[in-house]
């Protein structure tokens, strides 16, 4: 049986959030502590545990036919490769910084500096673009750690709740691109595995839907309905039920899970009672 080649990083921060996303798609795979292949019990899909910086190579090579990793490391090593679908999970950014101290005005302030990176591709095609000649130290860790040991003026490195720039007495001054994980495909999928991957696609979407999403049931009296039905969009438009006891009745809909708490004052005030929210585990549109 023909079955999908999935990269997962093999340890790392998106290995956990990669099995569970393909878990939620009812795709059961072991955690690849312990082996780099190993095949799904239930899907025709055998996942293969990687380094991130290495998947984009199989995936070019076709040793892969799609991968779930970082947006940024495709930019900086495969800007080739396609991306069907954006994850939602370890949202980054990749960034210029400078100590705290240095006086900065702008991106020209990097000429003739040193910068320390491991994403030399992406700095040094944001540099050109910006007119800036700098000089790119190559490391593949520990980057905010340049500055203070007389290595660079500067980095470009991930930064995420800032807290690693903060603890070396760094500030971010530029910030190239934002990043979050994706499905990367390669660009030699066969037709049949195309097959698959629409699939499992499909499965993505409706997971990735019903997380954005909650389900809201309320009673309201009937004389205050209407003005509660206005605050409510619904996928099509809100189920509306008697309730056992005459004059109310109780409302069930489907709303966008942060434009809830817009919504909950004005729906109490506007007779809403018993709300509750509930978690979506799949959505079909
Ligand atoms: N602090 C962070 N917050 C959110 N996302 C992050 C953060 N750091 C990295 N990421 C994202 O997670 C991906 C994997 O990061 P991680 O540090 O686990 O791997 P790595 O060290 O780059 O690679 P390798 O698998 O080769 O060890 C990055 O490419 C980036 O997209
Ligand atoms: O803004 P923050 O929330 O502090 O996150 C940014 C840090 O996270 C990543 O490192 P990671 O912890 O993955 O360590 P690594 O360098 O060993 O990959 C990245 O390389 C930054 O150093
Ligand atoms: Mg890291």
């Amino acid at each position: 049986m023909t079955k999908i080649r999935i990269a997962i990083q093999k340890s790392g921060r998106l290995n956990e959030d990669s099995l569970q996303i393909l878990k939620n798609c009812g795709v059961s795979i072991d955690n690849g502590k312990d082996q780099l292949k190993a095949s799904a019990r239930n899907f025709p899909l055998e996942a293969f545990y990687l380094r991130n910086g290495d998947i984009p190579q199989y995936l070019r090579d076709g040793v892969v036919d799609i991968a779930i990793i970082g947006e940024n490391v495709l930019i900086e090593k495969g800007e080739d490769i396609g991306i069907a679908e954006k994850l939602g999970f370890s949202k980054c950014k990749v960034s210029l910084a400078v100590p705290k101290s240095v006086k900065y005005k702008s991106v020209q302030d990097f000429e003739g500096k040193r910068i320390a990176t491991s994403y030399p591709n992406t700095v040094k095609k944001y540099l050109k673009e910006k007119g800036v000649n700098a000089d790119l130290h190559i490391i593949n860790g520990s980057v905010e750690i340049a500055p203070n040991i007389g290595l660079a003026d500067g980095i470009c490195d991930i930064v995420s709740s800032g807290s690693t720039l903060f603890k070396n007495n760094l500030k971010e001054v530029e910030v190239m691109l934002t990043s979050e994980a994706v499905l990367a495909v390669s660009p030699k999928i066969s037709e049949e595995r195309k097959e698959i991957l629409r699939k499992l696609q499909f499965r993505i979407k409706s997971v990735l839907q019903a997380r954005q999403s909650k389900y809201v049931l309320l009673n309201a009296p009937n004389d205050k309905l209407e003005k509660v039905l206005q605050l409510l969009p619904g996928m099509r438009s809100p189920t509306v039920l008697p309730l056992a006891e005459e004059g109310w009745s109780s409302v069930h809909t489907v709303i966008n899970k942060d434009k809830f708490w817009d919504v909950i004052d004005e729906l109490k005030q506007a007779g809403a009672e018993g709300i509750l929210v509930c978690p979506i585990e799949k959505m079909v549109l």
